[in-house]
């Protein structure tokens, strides 16, 4: 790709932009694409540029906090968010971390490495942002609210749909804060016990839990459709903590950058500047999606793999260059059948044993598709402008398909070997799920959690075509919030014992905790109504 203005070096000084990936929405500052979320076009936003980090060699024995100060100074101008004020919200956001290094590397074997990334307060790797996020939505707020009292106080009313992490994470980030209200929708009884008394047992007054009779796609079709709603946009601002919330993204690239530092200390055959494969376990693409933008940056990154589950809409692309709910003669198409022990559901999304990946649609792909579509673009040779218009018109023409017809593609040959050059796929089945998990408590005496077992059983195949590049396996949870995958794996393998090995003092008893949920119909009117209530009711009681 050029070095055309959109995908090529930020120039020093002039503050980051932000555009829609569907067009319409363009030349917005940070903080209007945190505080919106998402664009009113249903697009989701980019920055305008990529920047070069021609300087990344130097941040090698940088902390963790201070290596994020870098990497998101070069999305976030200092005349939006001064530099020393922006470290603060940093250090704050990863003091409430367990590990000393923040994100742990271990070596696993050979040339395998796990990064651990769920040493945050609610133990999935959906801290390192969301943590990052709640402090930035407060110091947005605070700086709204000066000098201001009752009504005239911008109030934020946050919607989130989650398979289980993000809920949590989410919900730790802004408890008690003031001036916000969070609702998070989980689909009810497809989260873990762990997940769903994480969430509900926290009692704060600005935190709700809605558990809606449906799946995640249901939850993140609600949440997309209350951002698209005039009626409720008119009287609340609505925040984003998904992945759509570029911030999301923004925060998670720092952990590539460290790993790759982390590798490079430990491997003495290594050389800073020699390349390296990511392997992500995969489901709204946010994760890997971050990736992307490190490489982009200047990361030396061989490739990034996706590691789906059974919900393999994305193998499905990177294999066939069509984007489909459903496969064409997939196990559904044939009678719904479950295959190796996983239901499949009317909707198409299978139950499997990593549920944070049970997702038909991934958002962020969006995000990727605007950037191929952009560097196809470019093939006519034309201005930049006329690039970001095409791209745009593409994505939404994209989408509009997936919308109406459940699928689009495939895309154009150039699109797809463009897709093919960063990333490659794999799908990892239930039982070779679980095999993992055994495989590597009985080799190393490590519980691995049921999604970071996808990547790891992602990470030895690709390991066999790639010689001898290092892996580096994301590591998305801790194994105590999934003990049911876990105890199914490890029960009868000798030594192992979940109370004692594997569940942390913090999750000791969470379950027999008190608990506030409401249950609420698969209606994205019956959510608005509630949220616009109770937001309603809140604001009241702070007036008074
Ligand atoms: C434990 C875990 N692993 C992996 C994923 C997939 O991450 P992403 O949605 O960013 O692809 C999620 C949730 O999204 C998760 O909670
Ligand atoms: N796995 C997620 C699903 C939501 O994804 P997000 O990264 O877009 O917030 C979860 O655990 O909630």
């Amino acid at each position: 790709m050029s070095n055309g203005s959109t995908n090529g070096t930020a120039s020093a000084g002039s503050p980051q932009r932000y555009l829609s990936t569907r067009g319409d929405d363009y030349d917005l500052s940070f903080e209007e694409v945190v505080l919106k979320g998402l664009a009113s076009d249903g697009g989701l936003y980019i920055p305008e540029q990529i920047p070069d980090a021609s300087q990344w060699q130097s941040w090698k024995d940088l902390s963790f906090p201070d290596l994020a100060l870098e990497v998101l100074s070069l999305y976030i101008s200092p005349t939006e968010i001064p530099r020393e004020d922006l470290k603060g919200i940093i250090d704050r956001s990863y003091s409430t971390f367990r590990a000393p290094e923040t994100t742990p590397l271990k070596h696993l074997h050979d040339n395998l490495y796990l990064l651990e990334l769920f040493h945050g307060p609610t133990f999935a790797f959906k801290d390192v942002a969301l943590q990052f996020l709640g402090n930035l939505f407060e110091y947005f707020l605070v700086r709204k609210n000066v000098g201001k009292t009752g009504r005239d106080r911008h109030h934020l009313s946050v919607v989130g749909a989650t398979s289980g992490d993000t809920g949590s994470a989410a919900i730790y980030g802004l408890r008690g804060k003031k001036d916000v209200s969070v609702f998070i929708l989980h689909p009810k009884g497809r989260v873990s016990p762990i997940q769903e008394a994480q969430m509900t047992t926290v009692l704060d007054a600005n935190v709700h839990n809605l558990a809606v009779t449906g799946t995640f796609d249901d939850c993140q079709d609600i949440v997309k459709a209350l951002f698209a709603d005039p009626d409720i946009n008119s009287t609340l601002n609505l925040g984003a903590v998904n992945s759509i919330n570029w911030a999301r993204i923004l925060a998670q690239i720092v952990y590539y950058f460290h790993s790759y530092f982390s590798m490079a200390k430990a491997n003495s055959d290594f050389k800073v500047g020699d390349k390296v494969r990511y392997v992500v376990p995969t489901g709204n693409f946010g994760d890997i999606l971050a990736g992307y933008f490190a490489h982009r940056m200047g990361l030396p990154v061989d490739k990034l793999v996706v590691a789906t589950n059974e919900n393999d809409i994305l193998d499905r692309f990177w294999k066939t260059g069509k984007y489909e709910k459903q496969p064409a003669h997939g196990p559904e198409a044939q009678g719904g059948l479950a295959v190796d022990g996983v239901k499949a559901h009317e909707d198409g999304v299978k139950e499997t044993l990593s549920p944070a990946m049970d997702i038909l649609v991934s958002s962020n792909f969006e995000r990727l598709l605007w950037f191929l579509a952009y560097e196809f673009a470019e093939s006519a040779k034309m201005d930049d402008e006329w690039n970001k218009r095409q791209a745009g018109q593409e994505v939404s023409a994209w989408l509009k398909q997936l919308k109406s017809s459940g699928g689009f593609g495939p895309v154009y040959k150039d699109v797809h070997e463009a897709a093919k050059r960063d990333f490659e796929s794999e799908r990892v089945s239930d039982s070779q799920t679980v095999e993992t998990i055994k495989a590597y408590f009985n080799k190393l005496g490590y519980v691995l959690d049921p999604h970071s077992a996808v990547g790891v059983a992602a990470s030895v195949r690709s390991m066999e075509r790639a010689g001898q590049v290092p892996h580096i396996s994301l590591s998305t949870a801790h194994p105590a919030k999934f003990a049911g995958a876990v105890d199914l794996a490890l029960k009868d393998e000798q030594g192992f014992n979940f109370e004692e090995n594997v569940l942390p003092p913090e999750l000791v008893g969470l379950e027999s905790k008190e608990k506030r949920v409401s249950d609420v119909d698969n209606d994205w009117k019956v959510v608005r109504e509630l949220v616009k209530k109770q937001v309603e009711e809140e604001l009241q009681g702070a007036a008074h």
